[in-house]
């Protein structure tokens, strides 16, 4: 059987996940030429990789179409209804560090915490003829998140695909839900992260998908044994 490991073809986790595979002793090859959508690992006959985009990984680790692959654990339970069921998290790789967060306008003073939210969602509509609005493309965790964590059923989900930080400014939504790192884009858009507001925190992560045909097959241990040993 051979094994197939998605890889980022482009964006900030490219590099370091071809890295993390060099020094785990499996260095990964172009097949064709550099442009090439496929690659090999030398010495490593039974793999191939195939380089796709970070939501894309997910979405094809989820359904089974490769064995492995390494993206954001963020668009991993974003993207999958029972992530822990369809894949498992074989490997935390210690870079992709970022975190989905509730960010509110700075200026509401008196909300600090997802029950003051609570409150505030809960007066919305009488205040302001409407629901609060979250722009978030985050649809799942956010969902999660306030109804299944907090509580919260009293808000309405604007899909945001870009910018969503900017959403408050223009008047399309009300907070957001969002990614962040340095936390720099959130201020310039004088937004603040409730004290409680942290849903998931993020890293890049080696998954592997969970089929019955990876039982006992060596390597699918020795690629997760290999790994785990270059983090
Ligand atoms: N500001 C950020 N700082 C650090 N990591 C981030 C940030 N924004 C997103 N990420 C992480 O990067 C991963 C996505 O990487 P990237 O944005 O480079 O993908 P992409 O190439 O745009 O892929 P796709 O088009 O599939 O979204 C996500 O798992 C996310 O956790
Ligand atoms: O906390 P910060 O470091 O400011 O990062 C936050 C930004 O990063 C992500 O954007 P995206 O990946 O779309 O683009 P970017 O990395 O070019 O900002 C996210 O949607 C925020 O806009």
């Amino acid at each position: 059987m051979t094994i197939t490991i998605a890889l980022p073809s482009k964006g900030r986790m490219k590099d370091d996940a071809s890295a993390i595979f060099e020094r785990a002793g499996m260095k990964i090859v172009a097949v064709g030429n550099d442009r090439s959508y496929r690659g090999r690992i030398e010495g490593w006959d039974d793999v191939e990789v195939a380089f796709l985009s970070a939501s894309e990984i997910s979405r094809e680790v989820g359904c089974g179409a490769v064995d492995f692959g390494v993206t954001g654990e963020d668009l991993v339970r974003e993207g999958l209804a029972d992530a822990d069921g369809r894949v498992e998290f074989a490997a935390r790789l210690g870079f992709g560090h970022a975190e989905v967060v509730v960010a509110v306008p700075e200026i509401w003073y008196d909300v600090d915490t997802m029950a003051d939210l609570g409150d505030v969602a809960a007066d919305f509509r009488a205040r302001h003829g409407r629901r609060l609005a979250i722009a978030t493309k985050y649809w799942r965790l956010t969902q999660q998140f306030f109804s299944g964590s907090h509580g919260i059923q009293l808000y309405r989900i604007v899909e945001s695909l870009g910018a969503t930080e900017g959403a408050p400014a223009s008047g399309s939504a009300d907070i957001v839900v969002d990614i962040t790192s340095t936390g720099s884009t959130l201020r310039a858009n004088h937004l603040k992260i409730l004290s409680d507001g942290v849903i998931l925190r993020s890293e890049a992560c080696l998954v592997r998908a969970r089929k019955t045909a990876h039982e006992g097959n060596p390597t699918i241990n020795r690629i997760i044994a290999a790994v785990r040993a270059a983090i």
